[in-house]
């Protein structure tokens, strides 16, 4: 049994529900433990993973949330960023994965938060268990 924490953007509450329902099942129904954590909107995921990670309580992490394509180039900052920094704290060793789902608009939103759909929590939550047996297989 591993601890993970879900790091949850909070920006469209709905499709964050259905993203960390999938989540929470694909990391139970692999017989580890879940906490989640809400942050205010995907730039701040980052950090609030590697505040969480220096405190060693958890062994993984899920990273969910929700960037909607608007006007500007906001959605590539933070899509972009986002991404960006959490594979920046994967290269450091920390077993992430990444349900950051970065679409056009809500229709394709909830095809993807969908647990009986594209399921993209569950897909993140399969990968930071992935990552996680590597971490461990590998460790010395
Ligand atoms: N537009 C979206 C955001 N934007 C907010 C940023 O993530 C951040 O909270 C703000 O810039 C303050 O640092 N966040 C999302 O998760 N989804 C969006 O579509
Ligand atoms: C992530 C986004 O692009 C969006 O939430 C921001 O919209 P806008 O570019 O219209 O300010």
């Amino acid at each position: 049994m591993a601890r993970f924490l879900i790091v949850e953007a909070r920006f469209y509450a709905e499709l964050n529900d259905k993203l960390i329902e999938g989540a929470r099942a694909a990391l139970e129904d692999a017989g580890h433990q879940a906490d989640v954590l809400t942050v205010p909107g995907a730039l701040e995921i980052p950090g609030a993973i590697a505040l969480a990670a220096e405190s060693g309580q958890y062994d993984g992490f899920v990273a969910i949330g929700v960037v909607i394509r608007g006007e500007t180039y906001h959605f590539e900052i933070v899509a972009g960023e986002s991404a960006r920094a959490i594979m920046a704290l994967t290269m450091d060793g920390i077993a992430i994965g990444n349900g950051i789902i970065t679409v056009e608009n809500e229709i394709q939103a909830q095809v993807r938060a969908d647990p009986a759909q594209k399921n993209k929590g569950g897909e993140a939550a399969k990968a930071a268990i992935a990552l996680l047996d590597i971490a461990q297989r590998f460790a010395h």
